[in-house]
């Protein structure tokens, strides 16, 4: 009997996904045609954000291989357009000249980012982000641009304003609305969120409106309605979609905003059928792949003629995605006459959550710092569940339980990809799986934005219960590679690998060069594991570790001598100002680490700076130790009983220049006053009656904690010893950008002081750390008499590297 014909227009997320559904419910029903613009396979367009960030590669988000289509007698007219389409005939014709007759036609068609139409939005250098190419583009302009534009701070276009910065641009998002990504959000968590992405260094405009795009061939800035200005050479429109339903139209289907379809998918001509981002029902077009996959499985059922539930319309939930940032939105959240809402805010966590209701149910949510009820209210306005039960839940003393042990087996865990709690529960059981990622190839849950991977873990905690070890889940080190940290280390010494390339060559790195992940990463193992006979590979390191010195927003750099223990005296002073004056140095700034930051030097200017300086770095850049800060103490001070000054210097020039995982800042106050700040440093020494106490893991930044007493001494010497020891072990044990507060926490303290206290290996981790310490070179030095080096950074203009 010969098949019956299904060809599907546009190989993307949406079609492929509902194909996938086809042969899963029919696998031998039809003869199967996929043509796709893009001259790839099907892959994750979600992950593009993610790829430009720096988190995973475009060799790794392909979603079904070539052998898949293979495997399932697809034919793929991959870089082939569909350009006409006879429904009277039934055939598809394709700018290839191929005419391909059909039964069933799907359009999956997508959608184009929408152009403002300005005048200029044709010059180079003027784009938007929607696939692959764009993306490849965009990573090759920020090796040679310096400012990008993002117009539109929606979803997208804050994602692709992180991955720019992360790629080393100074990038500013010029937004329409009075907050950012108005659609999903309320006015207070876009305006949190505005104050966090302003943290990260991103620059944003709200209630800005551009008029003209300037420039010759390529763009050169914005014109604002205001008659302001703003320099660019790089801008990405990032304001809404257009559905793509010309080929619609032409053929004579009825096209509004998108093909309009009934409940069943079916568009306006018989045997034609429509889903994904060119898809209208009832009224909406859809611009996220959770909608788009249920629209999938209710067409696949269409097409194979077996009984299916009417589609009837989505709950939209959205995630931005953006490392540091946690942001989510579900549901209705425009406030209506008759909705009511909850609010909680809590200031000091910068955590937001706005609850809405309408006549007693649960209707939408916005949740900003803390988003782990995401689930949680998503599920409650799926079931239109009552907001009693949700305020009952946020009253009750009863220990929390995790949000998938109250889940129906219907219920969803895995949004983008609609995989139910049940699908997992019964594959962990079924297929023995113990794993996340094991649980991630079976089911595809976690496979797209990664959001659900906790919830992943829960069940695999629900099914197996104490059999599941979740800390003893592999962590790839990054998407090239599917070992762990751990795994990596031990192949780096075992096998004596000692450059990035040795290590992506024996160990099967998945991609040629590695990724901005994985190069720094592999660079600080590498040096750690051999530090004599390792090199510490320049174009690993992120630019300010490159260079030397701090990079700034407007591109010039700033520069911070070593003054050991924030000592200072008049020739030192009087060399910073007159290389203050020599250079005309913008500004001169005493930091919170006790020294003075020279700011607004050129990149060519900056050996002969630290020449004339003839001062050491003082690492303001690196990943090493920073600052020792310290108090007056019993010199001067009235209280201070011990020469924190005197110890100060002496730890700072002990442990300067070797690399470390994170920054390390230490501090040493002469008693309990602590005006040293040593309560919320990496090593905090404080001076007490006979002796001294070692605080450890602390951090006054944006996860502010307070250290943890690891000992107390009673000489300075015992001091260096016991923070030598501390300081090597978290070198070796620490993840590559861990800092030690969460190492701390991670290890556990008394782990850590059973190691750095016991005689014997406290031993063995100083030897090693004065290895590596003899190792290291002053940099400064080595760029004043290297004229390679000079040449190489400072002359010429260094490649980009992601941060
Ligand atoms: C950077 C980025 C990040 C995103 N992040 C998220 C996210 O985190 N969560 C989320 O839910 N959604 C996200 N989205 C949106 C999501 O990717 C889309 O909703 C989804 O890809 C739409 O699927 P689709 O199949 O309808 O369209 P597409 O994936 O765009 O596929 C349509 C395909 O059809 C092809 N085509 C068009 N016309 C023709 C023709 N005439 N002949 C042949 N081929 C044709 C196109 O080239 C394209 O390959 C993101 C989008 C982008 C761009
Ligand atoms: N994490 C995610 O879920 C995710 C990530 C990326 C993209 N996407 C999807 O991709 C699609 C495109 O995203 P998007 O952010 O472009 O669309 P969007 O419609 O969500 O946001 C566009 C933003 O641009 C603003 N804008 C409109 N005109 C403007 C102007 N003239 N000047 C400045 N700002 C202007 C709007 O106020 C709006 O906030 C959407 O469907 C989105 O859902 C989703
Ligand atoms: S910490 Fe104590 S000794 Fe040091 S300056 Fe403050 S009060 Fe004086
Ligand atoms: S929710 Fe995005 S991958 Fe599961």
């Amino acid at each position: 009997m010969t098949k019956q014909k299904v060809v599907l227009i546009g190989n993307g997320m949406a079609g492929v996904r509902c194909i996938e559904e086809i042969i899963k419910t029919s696998p031998d029903q039809f003869d199967i045609t996929i043509i796709g613009s893009e001259p790839h396979p099907n892959y994750n367009r979600i992950l593009l954000s993610k790829v430009l960030q720096g988190d995973t590669s475009i060799s790794d988000i392909t979603l079904n291989e070539l052998d898949w289509y293979a495997e399932n007698n697809i034919t793929l007219h991959k870089g082939e357009t569909a350009t006409k389409v006879d429904t009277k005939k039934q055939t598809v014709t394709t700018d290839k000249q191929q005419t391909i007759p059909y039964d069933h036609l799907i359009f999956a068609t997508g959608s184009m980012p929408f152009m403002l139409p300005l005048p200029g939005a044709d010059k180079d250098g003027v784009m938007g982000f929607r696939d692959i190419k764009d993306c490849d583009t965009l990573i090759h302009y920020a090796k040679t641009k310096k400012k990008a534009v993002v117009i539109g701070g929606g979803i997208l276009g804050l994602e692709a304003a992180r991955g720019l910065l992360n790629l080393d641009m100074d990038v500013t998002v010029v937004h329409n609305e009075p907050y950012l990504m108005n659609r999903q959000l309320d006015p207070e968590a876009g305006k949190l969120l505005k104050k966090k992405l302003e943290e990260q260094g991103m620059k944003i405009m709200v209630h800005t409106l551009t008029q003209e795009l300037t420039g010759k061939k390529h763009v050169s800035g914005l014109k604002f309605v205001d008659g302001s200005f703003l320099e660019a050479d790089l801008v990405i429109m990032a304001v809404g979609i257009k559905p793509q339903v010309q080929l619609a139209r032409d053929s004579g289907l009825s096209v509004n905003n998108g093909i309009v379809v009934d409940d069943y998918m079916r568009a306006s001509a018989p045997n034609v059928y429509a889903l994904g981002e060119c898809t209208e029902h009832r009224k909406t077009v859809y611009g996220l792949v959770a909608p788009l996959y249920d629209q999938g499985k209710v067409l696949a059922k269409t097409v194979c003629g077996v009984d299916t539930k009417p589609y009837e319309g989505s709950v939209l939930s959205t995630n931005l995605k953006v490392s540091g940032v946690s942001v989510f939105s579900t549901g209705t959240i425009v406030e209506s006459d008759t909705s009511k809402s909850l609010m909680a805010f809590d200031d000091w966590k910068g955590t937001y959550k706005k609850v809405l209701s309408e006549n007693g149910r649960v209707t939408g949510a916005v949740l900003f710092g803390d988003t782990s009820e995401s689930t949680l209210l998503t599920s409650m306005i799926n079931k239109k569940a009552n907001i009693e039960d949700y305020l009952a839940m946020q009253q009750s003393d009863a220990p929390a339980v995790s949000v998938t042990a109250s889940m129906s087996a219907e219920d969803i865990i895995c949004g983008c990809n609609g995989v139910t709690k049940g699908t997992i529960c019964s594959a962990i059981k079924e297929q023995g799986l113990a794993s996340v990622e094991e649980v991630k190839a079976c089911t595809s849950a976690s496979r797209s934005c990664g959001g659900c991977a906790n919830l992943v873990a829960d069940l695999l905690q629900e099914t197996l219960g104490d059999s599941f070890d979740a800390s003893n889940q592999v962590k790839p080190l990054c998407s090239c590679t599917t070992m762990s940290r751990d795994e990596i280390v031990d192949a780096i010494r075992e096998q004596e690998l000692t450059t990035t390339r040795s290590v992506m060559n024996v160990l099967d790195w998945k991609t040629e060069e590695g990724c901005s992940k994985c190069r720094p990463a592999l660079n600080y193992y590498i040096n750690m594991a051999h530090p004599t006979n390792s090199q510490d590979e320049k174009e690993s390191k992120y630019v300010n570790e490159r260079l030397h010195a701090n990079i700034q927003k407007d591109g010039t750099f700033s520069v911070v001598p070593r003054m050991y223990g924030g000592v200072t005296n008049a020739d030192q002073l009087r060399k910073i100002a007159d290389v203050a004056d020599k250079y005309e140095v913008k500004l001169l700034k005493v930091t919170g680490g006790q020294r003075i930051d020279m700011f607004g030097l050129k990149k060519d200017d900056l050996p002969s700076v630290w020449e004339d300086l003839d001062m050491p770095s003082g690492y303001a850049y690196g990943k090493t130790l920073r600052t020792v800060k310290t108090c007056v103490g019993a010199d001067f001070c009235r209280f201070g009983t011990q020469d924190s000054i005197g110890l100060g210097v002496e730890l700072e020039k002990r442990f300067e220049r070797v690399s470390t995982p994170h920054k390390v800042k230490m501090a040493v106050s002469a008693c309990p006053r602590n005006c040293a700040e040593s309560g919320i440093k990496d090593v905090g020494i404080v001076g007490v009656d006979g002796g001294w106490e070692i605080y450890v893991g602390g951090n006054g930044g944006t996860h502010l904690r307070a250290a943890d007493l690891l000992v107390k001494v009673k000489s300075e010497q015992e001091v260096l010893q016991i923070t030598g020891a501390y300081f090597q072990y978290y070198r070796e044990t620490a993840e590559y950008l861990e800092r030690t507060a969460p190492w701390v926490e991670r290890l556990g303290l008394d782990h850590i002081r059973d190691v750095v206290t016991d005689p014997e290996q406290s031993v063995a981790l100083i030897a090693r750390l004065d290895v590596a310490l003899a190792a290291t070179v002053e940099p400064w030095k080595q760029v004043i008499s290297d004229a390679q080096i000079r040449k190489e950074l400072y002359e010429v203009a260094a490649p980009a590297l992601t941060k």
